[in-house]
């Protein structure tokens, strides 16, 4: 950092494109060499040559941009000291809204102890120094995550812990310090939403969303015990991936039209497998597939290892190719009964037994992204001028912020009871009690981001749908929030789900 000081008279004699210097925030940068490569041009820079340029300056930046340019400071402002605060890793934002109520000092929760803010606390700083310059890259170049980026998080226990409390956990050693045991689902709920604060959608699923939903399929149901064992380990490690292929051209939210077919042979040991699979997360470089098939009586759930016979092909969404969205064909594939996952042709309670977890992680993400969104949207209504006033001192815009405010403290508050219920129940009595509730929270929150990003491009104007600059994390969310409306079962079926089971378990007296 330069030590430099300088008077605010001595920098308005360097006003010119031969020296050209400004102000901002009271430090003095030297933008002379830097002007002809500037994004927004050289002009406007010349007209602000010389003077204090910081309210110019937020108006149009990120802060973090200063951050990436501390070279060309050349020195500060006599007797100044500056204002706007620096932001470091694992840092909670000041800014009413802008992180969940147990986060804030005034408010108190039942549901958070001390190891979860240890937890929330550390995976923070993991975040914000490892995972979003990560994410931020491949969103932008649609790769799969680093390798080292996926054994860190191993090196952590954060992919053993994204499976949620059990048995997985033993003898990992778990970020935050959290004893395997005592891992619950407030855990889980706050590693989620710290995860997911990378400021893009697809990265999110890129980070081993394949293995949320693909491997507790063979936790839970492969008999091979030395199979399940290596594969845990395997995905846990980040040495190989997984995905759950169950959607088809035929078949999303309607598993029972799935059309892969899988024949026994004559002497009972194996599968053949044909058929294809779409819209798969992680697909595209998956190295096993908990896969839905057909099998003469029913359905039957198999885990297909990569090799003869599977092609995966990238299918291109709205969202980045770092998810690994896969179009699959299986042509032939001989697959070991020992991989078959429950009982032959009884693969449907296989395929639904992880649905309520896989709805209720989708709603911890969703609403914390929604939440991320919120936040651009406080700072940009803060710092952005209109016709002469800051856009927060417009009636219109703080109706806005309002709507999206009450939407994500709603879907906060929701998802905490139904967290709290799931860790009072066994995985039958959620699978029993919850699937509705939370089908219909997952129901809420998607609409809620609906919502949100509607109100949120409307907030940021052009910037908004503009994928670089001060509108991308909102430009992102706009494009993307709909794989949560989506995946995982659509609002429609999810909404349809919650009141069918209410119906069911309609009292006979209530007439
Ligand atoms: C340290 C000084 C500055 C640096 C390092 C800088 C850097 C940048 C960068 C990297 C961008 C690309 C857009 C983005 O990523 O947000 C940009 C855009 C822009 N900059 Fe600067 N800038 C500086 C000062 C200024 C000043 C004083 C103004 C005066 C108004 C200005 C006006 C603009 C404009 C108009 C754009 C286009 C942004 C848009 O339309 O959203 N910049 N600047």
């Amino acid at each position: 950092m330069a030590t430099q000081t300088f008077t605010r008279e001595q920098v308005t004699k360097n006003n010119n494109a031969d020296s050209l210097h400004v102000i901002i925030d009271s430090k003095v940068y030297d933008l002379t060499d830097f002007a002809n490569a500037h994004p927004g041009g050289v002009h406007v820079l010349l007209q602000l040559a010389g003077q204090d340029a910081t309210s110019e300056f937020y108006s149009m930046h990120r802060h973090e941009i200063l951050t990436k340019y501390t070279k060309m400071v050349i020195g500060m402002i006599q007797g100044e000291t500056p204002q706007v605060i620096e932001p470091m890793a694992g840092d909670l934002c000041p800014i009413p809204y802008t992180e969940p109520m147990w986060l804030s000092p005034e408010f108190k929760s039942p549901y958070y102890d001390k190891s979860h803010r240890r937890l929330q606390k550390e995976v923070r700083i993991f975040v914000d120094e490892y995972v979003r310059p990560e994410a931020l890259r491949i969103e932008e170049v649609g790769e799969r995550p680093s390798a080292e980026i996926i054994k860190r998080m191993a090196d952590n226990g954060i992919n053993a812990m994204r499976l949620g409390p059990g048995r997985h956990l033993e003898g990992y050693n778990l970020i935050g310090g959290i004893e395997p045991r005592k891992f619950n689902y407030f855990h889980e709920l706050v590693l989620n939403q710290e995860l997911v604060r990378t400021h893009g959608r697809a990265c999110n699923d890129g980070f081993l969303g394949g293995m949320v939903i693909g491997l507790p399929p063979v936790l839970n149901f492969c008999r091979n015990t030395v199979l399940r064992d290596r594969v845990m380990c395997e995905c846990f490690s980040g040495e190989k991936s997984i995905c759950l292929a169950v959607s088809e051209a035929f078949a999303g939210s309607d598993v029972a039209a799935i059309r892969t077919t899988a024949v026994k042979s004559a002497d009972g040991t194996h599968y053949i497998v044909n058929g294809t699979k779409k819209w798969i997360t992680n697909g595209n470089w998956a190295d096993y597939f908990t896969t839905a098939v057909k099998t003469e009586k029913g359905y039957s759930m198999l885990l297909i290892e990569r090799g003869e016979g599977v092609e995966t092909e990238q299918i291109k969404t709205s969202y980045s190719s770092a998810a690994g969205t896969a179009f699959i064909t299986f042509d032939n594939v001989k697959v070991s009964v020992e991989n078959l996952l429950g009982q032959e042709h009884q693969g449907f309670p296989v395929i639904m037994s992880n649905f309520n977890h896989e709805r209720w992680v989708m709603a911890c993400a969703s609403i914390r992204a929604s939440r991320m969104v919120v936040e651009e949207c406080l700072k940009w209504a803060n710092q952005r001028k209109v016709f002469g006033k800051r856009l927060a001192d417009q009636p219109v815009i703080r109706g806005k912020l309002a709507k999206m405010i009450s939407l994500v403290e709603s879907g906060q508050s929701w998802l905490e009871v139904i967290t709290y219920q799931m860790c009072n129940m066994t995985y039958q009595q959620q699978a029993k009690s919850l699937a509705g509730p939370i089908a219909l929270l997952k129901n809420f929150i998607t609409r809620a981001a609906h919502e949100i990003a509607d109100e949120s491009v409307q907030v940021f104007g052009g910037r908004g749908i503009t994928k670089s600059g001060m509108g991308r994390v909102i430009e992102n969310f706009h494009r993307t929030y709909k794989f949560d409306a989506v995946l995982g079962g659509s609002e429609e079926i999810l909404g349809d789900l919650a009141i069918r089971q209410a119906f069911k378990n309609f009292p006979k007296s209530m007439l």
